[in-house]
């Protein structure tokens, strides 16, 4: 697959620039006759954009989505579905200080050195903007996945250095930072205030449950689903991590706290994170990605110019002080597509059963 495409029969590939006309998103593969409006893309969109929460980017984006085809009378019609949504606030004159020098923790640098040139008006297609498309197809994903009694829910547990001990769902969007601890959202609160004063940034931990996955889905070898499901979250900007289940806590347990006891009932626990084998065991999806903290920053810093003189930046532009939880949206989609891929590769195998 190539760098932009991800999904092997529920196909999606990515298009556009954070400072360009536009950014979106091509879906091939959806089966016909899903219900799909521009209203079910805007929900979801409407999560993700910029200017909501505390911790977001200035930016103001309308990110109204355009159908552009594959839909008729409101259903999909099983051909290529294209979704744009026009970037109208870029202020690409604050970025000529990120022309010739490389912000530390972004992909500046690297772009240049694989591509030989950069848009340098924002992070072109390393920023976050990009995630529009992602989000824009998942929404059809999330509705291939409802259809079969799937949802997904992403929880911040962490944000700079605060944790949520408790996990009330219910309490969850009652606080700016989907923290499922209305006490811990207060503390992360104090302290993304303290931190934004000091033109610094924070990072933190989503938890991300998939309910109602079927036993079945994921490859026997390659593309097992957890390395689907770790691939995707970790091709989001900014996670540094994924843990599936237990994760790095299974490393220090003995293989009798570890294992799963199988009952008539179900599974007694789920240090497996709901695949075993790469399969989905029928026991809920659970993910954890680790965000560290947003790269462009007002303090000053150390960094090289193209010419590879040393120089500082102090990063200007509008920038969020942490991904959360904004990120907690493109977990979700990322989770998303790639049910809703593994969900239609399944169908192959059952045909006749
Ligand atoms: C929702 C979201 C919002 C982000 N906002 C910003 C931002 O405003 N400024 C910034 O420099 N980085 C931001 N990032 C992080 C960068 O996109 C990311 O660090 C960069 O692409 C480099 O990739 P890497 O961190 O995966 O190495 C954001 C990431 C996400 C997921
Ligand atoms: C505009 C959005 O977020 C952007 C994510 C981002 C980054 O580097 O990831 C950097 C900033 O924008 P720019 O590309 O102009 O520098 C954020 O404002 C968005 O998510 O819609």
């Amino acid at each position: 697959m190539a760098g932009n495409t991800l999904g092997s029969l529920f196909r999606i590939t990515t298009w556009g620039e954070s400072h360009g006309d536009a950014v979106g998103v091509v879906i091939d593969g959806a089966p016909a006759g899903i219900p799909f409006t521009e209203g079910h893309v805007q929900a979801w969109l409407d999560r993700r954009k910029p200017g909501g929460a505390k911790t977001s980017t200035s930016r103001k984006e309308p990110d109204m989505a355009r159908i552009l085809s594959g839909t008729f009378k409101g259903k999909t019609t099983g051909t290529p579905i294209s979704i744009m949504v026009e970037n109208r606030d870029a202020r690409s004159s604050s970025y000529a200080d990120i022309m010739d020098r490389y912000r530390p923790g972004h992909g500046d640098i690297t772009y240049d050195k694989k591509y030989g040139t950069r848009d340098y008006r924002g992070g072109g297609r390393s920023s976050a903007r990009e995630t529009v498309g992602r989000v824009a197809a998942a929404a059809l994903a999330h509705q291939l996945l409802k259809a079969e009694g799937i949802s997904i829910c992403a929880a911040t547990v962490e944000l700079g250095g605060v944790r949520a001990e408790k996990r009330e769902y219910a309490s969850m969007t009652e606080n700016p930072y989907l923290c499922p601890d209305a006490e811990a959202a207060q503390a992360m609160d104090a302290r993304v205030d303290e931190v934004r004063r000091q033109g610094d940034s924070l990072g933190g931990v989503v938890e991300i449950i998939a309910d109602g996955v079927p036993a079945g889905l994921g490859e026997p070898v390659f593309e097992k689903l957890d390395a689907a499901l770790a691939g995707a979250l970790m091709g989001i900007g900014a996670v540094k991590g994924v843990e599936i289940g237990a994760g790095f806590d299974a490393a220090r347990m003995t293989g009798s706290e570890n294992n799963d006891p199988i009952t008539p009932d179900g599974f007694s626990s789920n240090n497996a994170g709901g695949t075993l084998a790469g399969i989905s065991s029928g026991a809920p999806l659970v993910m954890r990605v680790a965000v560290k903290p947003i790269p462009s920053i007002t303090k000053a810093q150390a960094t090289i110019n193209t010419k590879g003189e040393a120089v500082t930046i102090e990063t200007r532009g509008r920038h969020d002080v942490a991904a959360i939880p904004r990120v907690n949206v493109v977990c979700e989609a990322m989770v998303a597509l790639v049910l809703a891929d593994h969900l239609l590769r399944q169908k192959a195998v059952t045909w006749n059963r």
